[in-house]
Parts: structure tokens; sequence; C-alpha cells
């Protein structure tokens, strides 16, 4: 049986405990692999290599030798592109038609985007009058925080910790990884591909295992952690945000949201149906920006409901290598329980069930696997557990709105506020209603699209902190001011 060992100081290690936990193929629910489970003493090793190098080859570089050699890894990713696909969907049980055209270019583009970004990004200065008449120049400079913890979630694995780990090590940070205990390979995996490329030893360093007591709390917890960037739950950002606080750590949170779509009668309906068909079940409906609230303007809600029922029911179901496939599995058993449960509740609190509700019929090969139906509901009320808690799964509730300011007031109504979609083609309104949106990203007639160089992150309770662009660099620098008496 495969096993999937941490990566520390540039090789692979077992847990000294010899703890082990199954990493599960969700499309089928067969064991693929025994993954190693860190104790604090691995979590100290990674921890210990990472300061190291900050204090050795890697420190004394020059950006342009750095960044060289992180447009090797972006190489090197993109050079293993089958294997990162066959990790990946094996971990996470989407399709391959889906990650190859997300998930791994993605995870290529976060090395070469920060490694571009960071060559050419001013700091400031300013000449400042003195009472003597000599005057003196202010100028910033940056300096790398240090070391740098990465908590990472499961829907995107590879994306995600790209996300965090590419403009970390651009900046001259080294890393302490800590992925998902359901989507561990890919970040692995990506160990031998920074030694490839020539990244020195312990800057680049992964720890497996779970959330509370085990790995993620080690490494949260850890002082020698001089900022920790965490994708994930509200709940579990709350924690973390609890354990940064000792020893004053900044961090980066990028958290849960319970997005609204709005849907205005003036829209182009294609566009509006097929953006919002892949912001509700693209990858299972497994995206933190997905749309899991629809707010339609009544004179098209007809239309738009029986549009949206048809295209859910139009998704192919299959497993990773089935090319026709465009609708996976969810990424566990323990994902489907919760999933189901808002299933159930729905049932319970009176929605019409437009389409799905359940589990689909599977292949006997598949029957194992975490399947789930598309599902739309109408019907709810505003404050049903359904229409205000996030689900994170394939499914969304379409309710009719009358005018703009009721539209607005129903999408800024949760505590939530990551991201958006207003499908309309008045541009005046889409502008105004945009302005108006309480969250962090806002797409107007699209989903999605994405510029790695524009803020990213959530308002209110979806996150703390922007990443993207330049904004990457406050968080993963030390912005110093040198004044000088001249
Ligand atoms: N805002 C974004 O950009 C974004 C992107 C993707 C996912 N998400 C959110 O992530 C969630 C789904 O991902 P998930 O289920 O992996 O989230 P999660 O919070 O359960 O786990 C995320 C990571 O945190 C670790 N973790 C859990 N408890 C911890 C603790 N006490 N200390 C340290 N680490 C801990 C987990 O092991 C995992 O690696 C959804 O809420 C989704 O909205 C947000
Ligand atoms: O599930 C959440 C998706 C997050 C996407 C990004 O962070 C990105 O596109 O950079």
């Amino acid at each position: 049986m495969k096993e999937i060992k941490h990566f520390i100081n540039g090789e692979y290690v077992g847990s000294a405990s010899g703890k082990l936990f199954d990493n599960v193929n969700p499309s089928n629910g067969q064991v693929i692999a025994k993954i190693h489970e860190a104790g604090e003493a691995e979590v100290d090793a990674a921890v210990k290599a990472a300061r190291a190098a900050l204090k050795g080859p890697w420190g004394k570089m020059t950006v342009a030798e750095r960044t060289e050699i992180l447009h090797r890894v972006a190489a090197g990713i993109t050079a293993r592109f089958d294997e990162f696909l066959e990790a990946e969907c094996l971990d996470t049980g989407k399709p391959k038609s889906l990650a190859s055209h997300i998930d791994i270019p993605r995870g290529a583009a976060n090395f070469s985007v920060f490694a571009d970004l960071v060559k050419n990004v001013p700091t400031e200065a300013f000449e400042m009058a003195t009472p003597d008449g000599t005057g003196a120049l202010n100028y910033g400079v940056r300096r790398p925080k240090g070391v740098i913890g990465v908590i990472s979630p499961w829907n995107l694995p590879l994306l995600l910790m790209t996300w965090k780990v590419g403009p970390a090590l651009a900046c001259g940070n080294t890393v302490v990884v800590k992925p998902s205990e359901e989507t561990p390979t890919t970040t692995a995996l990506l160990g031998e591909v920074m030694n490839a490329a020539g990244v020195p030893a312990g800057v680049y360093n992964v720890v497996h295992g779970f959330g509370g007591n085990s790995a993620g709390a080690f490494l949260t917890a850890h002082p020698d952690v001089d900022a920790i960037t965490f994708t994930g739950e509200t709940g579990t950002g709350e924690t973390i945000m609890r354990a940064a606080a000792k020893g004053v750590r900044q961090v980066s949170l990028e958290l849960g949201g319970k997005n609204a779509g709005i849907v205005f009668a003036d829209c182009d309906m294609d566009k509006a149906i097929e953006g919002t068909l892949r912001s509700a079940f693209a990858n299972c409906g497994q995206v933190c920006l997905g749309t899991e609230r629809v707010y339609v303007q009544r004179p098209i809600f007809d239309e738009f409901v029986a549009r949206l029922k048809a295209g859910a029911e139009a998704l192919k179901i299959g497993e990773p290598n089935d090319p026709s496939a465009n609708f996976g599995s969810l990424v566990s058993h323990k994902h489907r329980e919760k999933v189901l449960s808002y299933y159930q509740k729905a049932k319970d609190e009176g929605a019409t069930i437009v389409t799905g509700g359940g589990v689909p019929d599977m292949p006997a090969h598949l029957a194992g696997g975490a399947w789930v139906q598309p599902t739309i509901w109408t019907g709810l009320p505003d404050d049903s557990a359904v229409v205000t808690e996030e689900i994170f799964g394939p499914c969304c509730h379409i309710r009719p709105f009358d005018t703009e300011e009721e539209a607005i007031e129903l999408a800024n109504s949760l505590p939530y506020g990551l991201a958006s979609a207003i499908w309309t083609e008045n541009s005046s309104r889409a502008h105004r209603v945009a302005g108006q949106i309480e969250a962090g990203i806002v797409w107007v007639n699209s989903w999605f699209l994405r510029d790695l160089r524009t803020a990213f992150g959530g308002a209110k309770q979806s996150g703390i902190g922007r990443e993207g662009g330049v904004h990457s660099l406050e968080f993963y620098t030390e912005l110093k001011n040198i004044c000088v008496k001249l």
C-alpha cells in the first residue's frame, strides 16, 4: 500500500509514532494510500528546517535567483501535469475535465505570477524637510516575514495551497504546509518538484494530519512560526486566530461563504443560466465562491427555475476518468453526510424540491462513492438553515424578488461576505448594485473569472485580509521604513 510521508528539510520522512490514517478515493470509497500523521516532533522538525533555511542559501539569494527557481517550480508542475492531475482527482473525486482546466494549471500559475510580481513592485520613498534645513530621505524596503504556516482545505487542494506558497516563497519566506487530511497527495508530490527545481532544503516543508489536537493545531501553536495563512471554515478560522494571538502572529484568513447570485429581469438569460449552473454545481458545489442562494427578479422567476432545473438534470455524473463527466463525487462520506443532512432539512422545512434531493444510482463499481444529486429548492423562508448556513455542496435555493433594494438587502442579510454574482445587461445597475454588496469579490455577468493581480478575500465572517497581486506582499513581507538624515 502506498504511503504518503511528511516532506521535511528536502526529504520524505515517516512519523516517529508510526501513526497512519487512510487516504480514500471518494469516487468508489477505496483506500488508496496510508498517510503519516504528524506529531509535535514532526511539526517541530519542519519548523526548525524552515527557520534554518532562512539563514542558508535561500535567505542569501537575490530576487532574480529566487524567482528563477520559482519559475522552474511552475515548469516542474507543468512537466508532471498528468501525475498531478491523477493525484488530485483520486483524492477529490473531481472530473479530470475540471482539474485539467482549473486546479493543475493554477498550481503552476501561482508560482510564475508571483515570481514575476515581486520583481516589479516598487516600494515608497519620501523626501522630508528638517529644521536644520539639510532634509532627510525616507525609503521603504520589504523583507520576508520568516516562517509561514500554511493550512489549506480539500476542495481545490493544489490551487489553494500554492495560492499561498507561491507568494510566500516569492517574498523570500519559508513554509510549513499542513494540507487537508482529505487531500494530501499533490501537496506531498510538490516536494519532488521543489527538489528538482533547486529549491534549497527546508524552504518547503509538508506535515500531514488533522486539525485539532493534531498537525494543524501543533503548527499554529508553534512559537517559531511567524505568521499563519489559512483557508477553510469560518469556525476553524476563529480557532486559528486564537492560536495565532499567542505571540502576536499575523493571520490571513480565507473563510466560508453563503454567496448570493442576483438575477435581474433585464439579464442575458443564457449567460445567467450558464454562470449560475457553474457557480452552483462546479466541483460538486465545493467551491467557496459558489452560489447557494439565487435571487431572481419575479418576471423571469419561473423561466429561470425551469432552465436551471434542465441544466442541473443535464449534468453528467461520473468518476474522474470518465471524459464525459462534468459532475463528480463529494470529497468524502463525512462531507456527504453533512450535505445530505441539509437535503433532509430542506424537506423538513417544507421546500419545493425542483430537482435532486438525494443520492443518484451509480454503477456497482462506483456505488461506494460519496455521490449526491445536484439539487435545487424553492419556497423556503429566508431564515431557514438551508438558506442561511454554508452547505458546500451541489445545491442552491432560488427565491423571487421585486426591487433592486430588496435584492441587495437579501444578499447582505448574512454574516458572510465572500462573493456574489450579479446578472443584468444594465451597466448602471450593475455598478450600482455591485457597489452595495457586502462581499470581497463581486462578479457581473460572469463567475470565477480570476485575474491574480486583483485583491482576493472575504468581508465580514468570510475572512481577514486580501491576497492576490500586491496585496499578497502586504501579508508575506515586513515593510520597513528607513530614514536617512542628509
Ligand atoms: N475563502 C476562500 O478562499 C475559501 C476557499 C476554499 C474553501 N474555503 C472554505 O473552506 C471550507 C471547506 O474546507 P475544509 O472543510 O477543509 O475546512 P476546515 O476548516 O475543516 O479545514 C481546513 C484546514 O484546516 C485544518 N484544521 C482544522 N481544524 C484546525 C485547527 N483547530 N487548527 C489548525 N488547523 C485546523 C484542516 O485539517 C484543514 O487542513 C468551507 O467553509 C469553504 O467555504 C474558503
Ligand atoms: O473554493 C474557493 C476558491 C478559491 C479560489 C481562489 O483562491 C483563487 O482563484 O485564487
